[in-house]
């Protein structure tokens, strides 16, 4: 796959670039041609489009895909019988997956409005436009699909806010920033796609010494063995390699990443996935989250790292 000719928005780039953004570099990237995982990978998310995502992002115009964290507000849900409940259900879901990348986001600073911020897989672009809105950095994301870069794209000026977050297609693995210039980085869910220490190194490599690293991730746990058929389940359903809790540990290890907060979001993502379950969206994925996360083969993880 060429990247390069996948994407006007690279196409776009390539011409602006030299005076927007120095600290990318980015006049004279050109990406490397993807495996064929990648090619895989970059179909269904260009092909992606579920109600689950889309109805939830059009509650206010960010789009995540990302799963929720926090407890339900039953007040704000009121009687499943109401004819408005449907909508209010929607706007609940959304609101705990904007409140999981809220607490990215709090991981991240304390960050100068100068910075620049990468998202490592950045999808349609809304913990890009969260991060912009509380931090007033420039931010970067890179992802493989040509679709997704574009809404993203198409998202930011529509806030009028596309001379401060872009997304352009390009592999996580190997992106076109210089070495040493980004504040912060960041993974949302979008970590088992790729190999851990080549993905680390590439976050070490693009980070400011003192910079901050933070992702969330399901990630399967050590103590329960191997993945589980769920972990299994998961991983054929979307396509990706879940990575256990102890591989992104040693593979931060290995990459000058220091953990600062390792946090269990276990318990505060299940009451998203029973609200999930129970709404007309569901995909048929639910039960493999919630049983996997009760049984203690998976868990939802915040790390954050600091790059010495
Ligand atoms: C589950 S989505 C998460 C999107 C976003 N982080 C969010 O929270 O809404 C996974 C994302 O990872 C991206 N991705 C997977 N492998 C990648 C790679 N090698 N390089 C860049 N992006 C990649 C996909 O294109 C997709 O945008
Ligand atoms: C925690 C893990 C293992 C995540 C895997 C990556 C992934 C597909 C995240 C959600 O995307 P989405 O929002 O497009 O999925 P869905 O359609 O299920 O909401
Ligand atoms: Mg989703």
């Amino acid at each position: 796959m060429d990247l390069s000719v996948t994407s006007t928005e690279l196409t776009t780039d390539a011409a602006i670039s030299t005076s927007a953004s120095a600290a990318t570099g980015a006049s004279v990237f050109i990406p490397a041609p993807g495996t064929p995982y990648q090619e895989d990978i970059a179909r269904y998310w260009d092909r992606e489009a579920r109600p689950v995502n889309l109805r939830l992002g059009d509650v206010d115009g960010l789009y995540h895909h990302h799963y929720g964290i926090g407890d339900i507000d039953r007040t704000a849900l009121g009687d499943a019988d109401d004819s408005a409940y449907e909508k209010k259900l929607i706007a609940e879901l959304h609101r705990l997956e904007s409140a999981q990348a809220e607490l990215l986001l709090d991981h991240l600073g304390p960050l100068e409005r100068d910075n620049t911020l990468v998202d490592a897989g950045c999808g349609r672009g809304g913990s890009m436009v969260m991060a912009h809105q509380r931090f007033g950095c420039e931010v970067e994301g890179v992802t493989l699909s040509a679709k997704q870069a574009s809404f993203a794209n198409q998202r930011a000026r529509e806030l009028g806010i596309g001379d401060h977050v872009h997304a352009r297609v390009c592999d996580m693995l190997g992106t076109p920033f210089e070495t040493g210039q980004i504040a912060a980085s960041w993974n949302n869910e979008s970590s088992m796609y790729v190999d851990l220490h080549d993905l680390f190194a590439e976050h070490a490599r693009v980070l400011a010494a003192g910079g901050r690293y933070v992702t969330i991730t399901g990630c399967w746990n050590p103590r329960y063995g191997q993945p589980s058929k769920w972990v299994s389940q998961i991983n054929a359903h979307f396509e990706c390699n879940i990575h256990s809790r102890r591989e992104y540990l040693r593979a931060m290890a290995d990459n000058r990443l220091v953990p600062q907060a390792v946090i269990d979001l276990t318990a505060a993502t299940l009451p998203y996935w029973g609200l999930r379950a129970t709404s007309p969206l569901v995909t048929g994925i639910e039960e493999a989250f919630i049983n996997s996360y009760k049984d203690g083969s998976f868990q939802y993880l915040l790390i954050a790292a600091d790059r010495v």
